[in-house]
């Protein structure tokens, strides 16, 4: 049978939403926490989120786990037997996983409390337009803000049974990137006297393309993709407009800067060259997770000696989280949770071994009491 935890994540899994739309989700989450012993908890919500209190025996200091709560817009194509009821949303980037493990800690220590204060910070909007940095600022949090902090991310490519972390930076900083072009719509037949904005989009995603390649130091790793794209109404339609979508991810912030430069000149270069009108918007900006060197060396050096995980030293990724914020203002780390499975992140038939959701409760329950005895 089922743990607890793997069944709440099968009913998480049922209901994604988007991104400070968690209602649903929240109110699971909310009558799971209602069956944990309630001496030592205090809860709070704030929007769709949720903070989970739990006093330690003597408290000196405070410990807090993050987990992100938001699916995401693909139609899934698993095979499960608890498909996603909420059509065309999925939990495609685990954050079923993340909260599952997230009430499976706060359980261990509503039976059984450390020495030291803990917090669970259920977290809205991690995919866009981000709840970490509101969140951060929200007078619910402020007196419960902890003194180190700790959050996982499922990694497709790891087997079960392994963490892969780094010390310094492990996540890019990134910024969407939402483009309108204007031309002039018209009959298909008359391209002359028309100005087709799906032959300008399609122009500048290939220019997108070469700022990567030609204007980026390649030691210094940055990533532009269009995920979407949108234009027109009709196959005998001239496309009075076209939206490209998209994400920039880099390693420093200097990049971050030269590549919106080089977006904005390129976006200038269109205008002048097609006769149109090109309007740029960063979206929202996530802040690089930089895990801080001394506690992830410490728990790596800690986990060298678990018996039930594995450590891999792993190198930087391009995905990006808003629980950078959080690194941002308290110190702590973030680590890849390993749940072997053929299809990756953001993909409909991802399908992550369940096994290891027990594994990391029970990992970060011990690293977090080891923490508190020190
Ligand atoms: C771990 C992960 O997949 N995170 C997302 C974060 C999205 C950031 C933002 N909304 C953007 O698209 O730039 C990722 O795509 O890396």
């Amino acid at each position: 049978m089922a743990s607890p935890f793997v069944e709440l994540r099968r009913q998480l899994h049922q209901i994604p939403e988007p991104g400070f739309q968690e209602f649903k989700t929240q109110q699971l989450l909310l009558d799971y926490l209602d069956k944990l012993p309630q001496d030592r908890m205090t809860i709070r919500t704030w929007r769709t989120g949720i903070l989970v209190h739990i006093a330690g025996t003597n408290p000196k200091r405070r410990f807090g786990y993050r987990a992100d709560m938001d699916g995401l817009p693909i139609p899934e194509e698993t095979s499960l037997p608890f498909p996603s009821l909420h059509p065309g949303y999925m939990h495609a980037c685990g954050h079923d996983l993340h909260m599952s493990i997230g009430m499976g800690i706060a359980a261990n220590f509503a039976h059984e409390p450390m020495e030291d204060d803990l917090i669970v910070i259920f977290q809205p909007a991690e995919e866009g337009p981000g709840g970490a940095l509101p969140m951060l600022a929200a007078e619910e949090l402020q007196d419960w803000k902890p003194d180190q902090i700790v959050a996982l991310h499922i990694a497709p490519e790891y087997p079960v049974g392994t963490i892969a972390t780094k010390p310094e930076i492990l996540f890019a900083n990134t910024s969407e990137l939402f483009i309108d072009l204007l031309g002039k719509g018209g009959h298909a037949a008359y391209p002359h006297l028309a100005n087709d904005m799906i032959v300008v989009g399609s122009q500048m995603v290939g220019q997108l393309h070469t700022i990567v390649a030609r204007n980026v130091n390649p030691l210094d790793s940055a990533v532009i993709t269009i995920g979407r794209m949108e234009a027109g109404t009709k196959q005998n339609i001239i496309a009075e407009k076209a939206r490209l979508e998209g994400t920039i991810r880099t390693l420093s912030a200097d990049s971050m800067a030269k590549v919106k430069k080089r977006i904005e000149s390129v976006a200038a270069g269109i205008e002048q060259s097609f006769d149109c009108q090109v309007s740029i918007d960063y979206g929202s900006n996530y802040r690089q997770v930089y895990n801080d060197p001394a506690l992830t060396l410490e728990f790596m050096d800690w986990l060298r000696g678990s018996e039930s995980m594995r450590l891999i030293e792993c190198t930087e990724a391009m995905t990006g989280e808003d629980f950078g914020y959080f690194l941002e203002q308290i110190p702590g780390f973030m680590f890849w949770l390993g749940v072997e499975t053929p299809y990756g992140l953001h993909h409909a038939k991802l399908q992550p071994d369940e096994q290891a959701i027990d594994l990391a409760i029970d990992t970060v329950a011990a690293y977090l009491r080891y923490k508190s005895g020190q």
